[in-house]
């Protein structure tokens, strides 16, 4: 039994939190689910109200992205955080005052609480837990205790390796590599993942991870005492995401395989190589439940597991994935850690890659990697970074992004907004365009030319096979896109999903004749087994040429096309703007970012990286004012979180 240093506060009622609470949901300033929460816990037994404003801040966070509450920034002051103005949170606060005075009275105030489980106490299951530093929810503790357990364990493994033999392989896998920056840090890379039992590479778009780990997969082939026995699987968040890195793999493999021809029978490795498939489908996602078939009762049967777009991977689904990983499989890590962090709580990549600019990479690693690859590491990414910082290398040279949409990501992403406006400003030779104090029908307008293309071959119709023509269809719709910061008003993704339907229609690009039409784009917003389409996939509604009156809509998948009866799909939205989060791990030769004015502060600078990089030949940034850019720069995503402080413990 704890003893509530505060029963004073105890006995007061928190009838003036709930109060108020009560009015930021009606205000569209609180989730629902905050308040309830708050209420759960106060009705497992006396809590001071303090503890309980503490409880519904946490929750909020988490609908935040946030996997915990850091009691440093409780103390302060927590608006900036929750997006509310200091009055807001002032007057929430004010209803259960008076508040501990710092964080070391917050501190003596939760672990005096019955509901809160203070680590390395008995636990007898509270459902909030306290660190010292940070107030979690019992699920993310347990998450961020096992992911960060798991790579630890994971990063202090060493394989041994035989430097020269490596050394070899290496020379012969990058011996076409044309002169440039030193060190090569792809070489380098190949040899750091293959010592260890986790590996991380990280690096803009274009930079060549998936080069990179094509050429990891051979080395690790040629090394493997049983290369025949080697069970290798490729994964990512998302379908279209692992249908790329297979295909990326596969190209590169192959490519390969020319080059060295005998001395490694690398086509042996392509044919054993399966599918990649998504994360859900690899750990075997069951229909209405959160946990998967593999687990650490029931692990995953791979040797050598390569996740892709790992930035989208959130907490909980990274934590089901290192519990399912044997100990004795190599898991390597692909993404770029300055794009958006997932929609759901965390930031693992970003975490897991904090010392990746700076390298940190201790003497040791040096003579090995100049052992292992003859790369030679710089004095500037010298240091004493921890264990896993030892098996992160960053790619720093993009090699299909040198251009004016590459200054300007590299412009943005270093937080340099003047230098960005020049680079928009300067048009980038037609390749970059900024429409300031834009009206929403321009946004329209850019639709209406940009969408043309796919409209016109779909009203001309298949001049030969049906299914070469719904992907010439598809291939032209991927080629453009509208992405939204935002979901609603005239700036979201759903005022402009009407206006342009609206104004495709009114130009006679299309004819609506109901919810389901020819050419409706639409994106999948529900994981379906049933009909095996996933949150995130989009696909076009055409006609059934078996059926005729019938709609289906068709997915490509790499240059595979697949189709489900439209009416069989039920959780999907019009896709002819979509958000930047569902963007990720899609490019699209002309990007069109919409930025609306920031009343939330939800635009960072990882927004507008993550936009920007989507766009392989054109960008155009539409903003209702010259100042968005700007301050959405300045502004850096932070999400709390305990990862870095538990692997570093
Ligand atoms: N060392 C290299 N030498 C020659 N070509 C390279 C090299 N590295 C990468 N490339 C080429 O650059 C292009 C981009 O590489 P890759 O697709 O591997 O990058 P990526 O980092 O995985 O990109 P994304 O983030 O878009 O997935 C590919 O065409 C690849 O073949």
């Amino acid at each position: 039994m704890k003893h509530d240093a505060h029963s004073a506060q105890v006995s007061a009622s928190p009838a003036a939190l709930w109060e108020e609470a009560t009015r930021l949901i009606e205000a569209g300033e609180l989730r629902r689910l905050s308040l309830a929460f708050a209420r759960f816990v106060d009705s497992l037994g006396p809590v001071a109200p303090p503890v309980l404003l503490a409880a519904l801040v946490l929750s909020e966070l988490e609908g935040h992205g946030h996997s915990c509450l850091q009691i440093a920034d409780l103390a302060h002051d927590p608006a900036a955080l929750l997006g509310w103005t200091r009055e807001g949170w002032q007057a929430l606060a004010g209803t259960v005052a008076p508040l501990p005075k710092n964080a070391k009275a917050w501190a003596a105030q939760l672990a005096a609480c019955e509901q809160v489980w203070q680590v390395e106490e008995f636990d007898y299951g509270a459902p909030l837990v306290f660190d010292g530093e940070r107030l979690y929810l019992r699920r993310y503790w347990r998450d961020e205790t096992l992911v960060a357990n798991s790579i630890r364990a994971r990063a202090a493994a060493s394989h041994p390796v035989a430097s020269h033999e490596v050394r070899g392989w290496l020379d012969l896998l990058f011996a076409s590599q044309r002169a440039q920056e030193k060190p090569d840090w792809q070489k380098l890379a190949c040899a750091v993942a293959l010592r260890g039992s986790v590996a991380i590479i990280t690096g803009g778009p274009g930079t060549g991870k998936t080069y990179t780990v094509a050429r990891l997969l051979a080395l690790l082939f040629a090394v493997a005492p049983d290369a025949a026995r080697q069970r290798i699987a490729l994964a990512a968040p998302t379908g279209k995401a692992a249908a790329r890195l297979k295909q990326s793999i596969d190209k590169a493999l192959n490519e390969l395989a020319e080059r060295v021809g005998d001395k490694l029978k690398l086509r042996e490795l392509t044919g054993r190589m399966g599918a990649a498939r998504t994360l859900h489908s690899l750990l075997g996602a069951r229909p209405d439940s959160r946990a998967f078939a593999h687990h650490a009762g029931n692990p995953l049967d791979v040797d050598v597991l390569i996740v892709d777009e790992a930035s989208m991977v959130h907490l909980e689904m990274m934590a089901s994935l290192l519990d399912a990983l044997p100990p004795g499989a190599t898991l390597i890590l692909l993404g770029d850690k300055d794009q958006l962090a997932s929609v759901e709580a965390g930031a693992v990549l970003g975490d897991l890659c904090h010392d990746a600019q700076a390298g940190g990479y201790s003497a040791h690693t040096a003579a090995y990697v100049l052992a292992a690859s003859g790369e030679e590491l710089p004095p500037a990414y010298l240091g004493s970074a921890g264990p896993l910082a030892q098996q992160t290398v960053m790619l720093r040279h993009s090699r299909r992004f040198g251009g004016p949409i590459g200054q300007l990501a590299l412009a943005v992403n270093a937080g340099e907004a003047p230098a960005a406006e020049a680079v928009l400003r300067g048009g980038g030779e037609g390749a970059l365009r900024w429409i300031e104090g834009a009206h929403q029908h321009q946004v329209v307008s850019l639709a209406l030319a940009g969408y043309q293309p796919y409209l016109e071959l779909l009203r001309a119709g298949p001049a030969g096979g049906h299914e070469d023509w719904v992907r010439a269809v598809l291939q032209r719709f991927e080629a453009f896109r509208i992405l939204c910061a935002v979901r609603e008003g005239e700036w979201g993704v759903s005022g402009l999903n009407t206006a342009i339907e609206a104004s495709l229609q009114a130009a006679g690009l299309l004819r609506r004749t109901g919810e389901w039409y020819v050419g409706r784009p639409v994106m999948v917003t529900r994981n379906d087994y049933g009909t095996r389409v996933f949150n995130g996939d989009i696909g076009l509604t055409l006609g059934d040429p078996a059926r005729p009156g019938s709609l289906r809509v068709y997915f490509l998948e790499g240059d595979e096309v697949r189709s489900v009866l439209a009416t069989r799909l039920r959780s999907v939205e019009t896709a002819y703007a979509m958000t930047v989060h569902k963007s990720q791990g899609s490019e699209f030769r002309h990007t069109v970012l919409v930025l609306p004015e920031d009343r939330h502060g939800i635009l960072t600078r990882e927004l507008v990286y993550t936009g920007i990089t989507r766009a392989s030949a054109e960008f155009t940034l539409v903003t209702p004012n010259g100042t968005v850019l700007a301050e959405a720069v300045a502004r850096r995503t932070h999400r709390a979180s305990g990862l870095r402080h538990l692997i570093e413990r």
